[in-house]
């Protein structure tokens, strides 16, 4: 299959332009590595540039206790990296089989690597990600029902995290891998028909490979990119007009909003409905902008009311709620709810969508989750603070603050509020000590309006 530009350059080339480009020249990397054909070229890829980069390289590979063959995996990468003279460290995790399994060995993943890599004062992890994963991801958004914030695709860089082969294909990584004739395990999950990113990768790319002539993935990855210069222009702008807009009391200027072009409207109003703690979808927004254009009051779900009156756009909530009944959690394997929130004492991370805090191995049982009371006060990354500044600062809206679960120990000390102060994760005791996890209710699922 031909590629749709052909001056590509090597892998080691693109590789060595991209440390550049991250800044990373004289610096040091922890090189995520499975095995798999991707890692693994990252792995070799790396070794061959990092003298000229002055790269400082460790390696890291994470058996997630899932799967026997994985044993076998970790020492065929040790071996590699020894081959290459770098250093590597093995994590093992006991993650339990089951729902969710794929997301949540991700996290831990995720969360085992950024803790090795505090440990070892290195500045950033690298992954194995290329041009195809980012093709099949932005594929994937689309068919789900994206717009141009989904469209972003994988990101090329976070605080602690680069993607150093997110300009090479596939292609590319196989080809570099025979040339040096380097081996590397293939992951049975990447060829489970099951998985929806499996049947993009093996049946929608190819097929649509073919239809067009040519090799998309580069013009689909150049799309995820420029969508994420775009998206961040619009954030910009929308942030902008948010300030002018917002009006003394709560609220936003109806004839300013209504004179905002539609990708500016859209994500205004959006902001305006999610900071209510309203659920927003692409048609609640269309039906907004419409009551926005015409004046009037428009149901949401969850008992939210979009209301343009008097000049003024506003979304009320539901009223006051009376505080749930406490619930209280009397040690591992607990669950309940308190109001519209589910609690559970868990081990290991928490999956996908469920807030979790770490319990420290002192805890004093049992916890309690109540409403909050006068005079509470709760940890913060800044400090102690009080958890009615801590729910304004949040947004909480003032009829929902009795709703908002306060999690206290034995002795009515609070430790957490989930989804308003964030948990604490203490390096260590990532994955396999026990969690509290809280699933948030439904109207919270969706914080991120999907524009
Ligand atoms: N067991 C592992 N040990 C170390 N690094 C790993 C492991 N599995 C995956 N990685 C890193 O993550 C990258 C992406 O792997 P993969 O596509 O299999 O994961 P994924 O679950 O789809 O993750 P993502 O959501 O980040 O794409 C790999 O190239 C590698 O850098």
């Amino acid at each position: 299959m031909p590629r749709a530009s052909p001056e590509r350059p090597s892998l080691t080339a693109a590789l060595a332009r991209s440390y550049a480009e991250h800044g990373l020249a004289s610096r040091s990397v922890l090189l995520a590595v499975s095995g798999g054909a991707d890692s693994t070229a990252l792995l070799v890829g790396t070794a061959r540039v990092r003298d000229t980069l002055a790269l400082r390289v460790e390696v890291a590979t994470v058996d997630h206790g899932l799967r026997p063959e994985a044993a076998e995996e970790v020492t065929s990468v040790v071996g590699l990296a020894a081959r290459l003279g770098l250093t590597c460290h093995v994590r093992r995790l006991a993650l339990q089989p089951g729902a969710g399994v794929e997301a949540r060995a991700r996290e831990a993943r995720y969360a085992t690597l950024e803790v090795l890599r505090q440990e070892r004062g290195l500045d950033f992890v690298a992954t194995g990600h290329t041009l195809d994963d980012q093709a099949e991801t932005l594929l994937m958004r689309l068919s789900r029902g994206a717009a141009l914030r989904g469209a972003r695709g994988i990101h090329a860089r976070a605080p602690t995290l680069i993607r150093p082969l997110l300009a090479c294909s596939r292609e590319d990584v196989l080809a570099f891998l025979a040339t040096e004739e380097v081996g590397f395990v293939r992951d049975p999950m990447n060829a489970d028909p099951s998985l929806f990113r499996t049947r993009v990768r093996l049946d929608v790319l190819p097929a649509l490979n073919r239809a067009a002539g040519f090799s998309t993935v580069e013009h689909l990855a150049t799309f995820a990119r420029l969508a994420s210069e775009d998206e961040a222009l619009l954030a910009g702008l929308a942030d902008a007009a948010w300030e002018r807009l917002a009006l003394d009391g709560g609220g936003l200027d109806a004839v300013g909003l209504r004179a905002l072009e539609p990708p500016l409207s859209r994500r205004v109003l959006a902001r305006l409905l999610v900071s209510a703690g309203a659920r927003v979808d692409h048609a609640t927004l269309e039906r907004g902008r419409d009551v926005v254009a015409r004046g009037g009051a428009m149901p949401l779900s969850d008992g939210f009311l979009l209301k343009a009156t008097g000049g003024r756009v506003r979304c009320v909530g539901p009223g006051p709620q009376a505080p749930p009944a406490p619930l209280v959690l009397a040690g591992p394997g607990a669950r309940g709810d308190f109001g519209a929130w589910r609690f559970q004492v868990a081990e290991g991370s928490a999956p996908p969508g469920v807030l979790a805090l770490v319990l420290e191995e002192g805890t004093a049982w049992p916890l309690t989750v109540r409403s909050r009371k006068q005079g509470d006060r709760v940890r913060t990354r800044a400090g102690h603070r009080k958890v009615q500044d801590a729910l304004v600062d949040a947004r909480v809206p003032a009829e929902a603050r009795d709703a908002q679960p306060v999690v206290v120990d034995a002795r009515d000390v609070p430790l957490w509020l989930p989804g308003v102060v964030p948990r604490f994760v203490e390096p260590g005791a990532v994955a396999c000590r026990h969690s509290l996890w809280a699933f948030p209710p439904a109207s919270s699922e969706r914080k991120t309006p999907p524009l």
